[in-house]
């Protein structure tokens, strides 16, 4: 049987993460926060704790961890995303994913054991989804794509086929890039912008079509 869930990072992603986790029918028994307090009383009914009462109580063998987080900028290895997974990772605990039961994950596609696969997320056949890479709500990765660990793409995305997204990249909410397209590793691309050309690694993109733009030093 599985073991029981704990969700790590209660915020708003974290809440989407655990209702998806329930919607797929996965027993999750506590979720993490900074302030607990904040949320005795939840709609979800699970004990919110500290990551600090996490490591005391569950030991890494009776539990699998889910990351609440998304993307925070710098989208690398700095990012609280990448520090939270290491560092339970570096106590021994083990970390899952999930596919929404109301996602579509067609036969062909790969989806790496951590990633998630949020409400109405669409996967086409021969695509490659690494690591702790989310698809958000309502995005799509048409064929043939490959997108590596710990992307985030933000809601209603559209992907098209033959697509290459390297690790760690954001692609904002409503973004859409056009086939055959190779996106470097740690880019940004805006909400709302339509990618048609290659975009080098730690790149900043907006607009339509998308450009390079320089952010203001701490942007999301
Ligand atoms: C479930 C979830 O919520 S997941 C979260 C997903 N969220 C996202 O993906 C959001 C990503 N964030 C964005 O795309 C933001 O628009 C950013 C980071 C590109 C810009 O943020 P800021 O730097 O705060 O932009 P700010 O509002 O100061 O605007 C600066 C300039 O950029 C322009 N601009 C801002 N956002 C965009 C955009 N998405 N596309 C094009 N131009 C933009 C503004 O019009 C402004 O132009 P001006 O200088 O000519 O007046």
């Amino acid at each position: 049987m599985s073991r029981p869930i704990i969700v790590v990072g209660f915020g708003g992603h974290g809440r989407v993460v655990t209702a998806a986790l329930q919607a797929a029918g996965r027993k999750i028994i506590g979720a993490t926060d900074l302030r607990p307090e904040n949320h005795a009383a939840n709609s979800f009914g699970v004990r919110i704790l500290s990551d600090e009462a996490l490591l005391d109580e569950f030991a890494p063998r009776d539990v699998l961890l889910v990351s609440g987080l998304g993307s925070i900028l710098p989208v690398n290895e700095l990012c609280p995303r990448h520090r939270l997974v290491r560092r339970f990772q570096e106590h021994g605990y083990e970390f899952t994913g999930f596919q929404h039961p109301a996602s579509w994950v067609a036969p062909g596609a790969t989806i790496a054991t951590t990633a998630q696969i949020h409400a109405g997320a669409i996967v086409q056949p021969g695509t490659v989804v690494g690591d702790f890479t989310i698809l958000n709500t309502r995005s799509s990765v048409d064929h043939d794509c490959v997108v590596e660990e710990y992307c985030h793409i933000a809601p209603g995305v559209t992907v098209s086929g033959n697509v290459v997204i390297c690790r760690g990249t954001h692609l904002g909410t409503g973004a859409n890039l056009i086939q055959g397209l190779r996106l470097g590793a740690g880019c940004f691309v805006a909400a709302g912008a339509t990618v048609v050309g290659d975009v080098e690694s730690g790149a900043f993109v907006r607009g339509v079509p998308a450009r390079t733009f320089v952010p203001k030093p701490q942007v999301v």
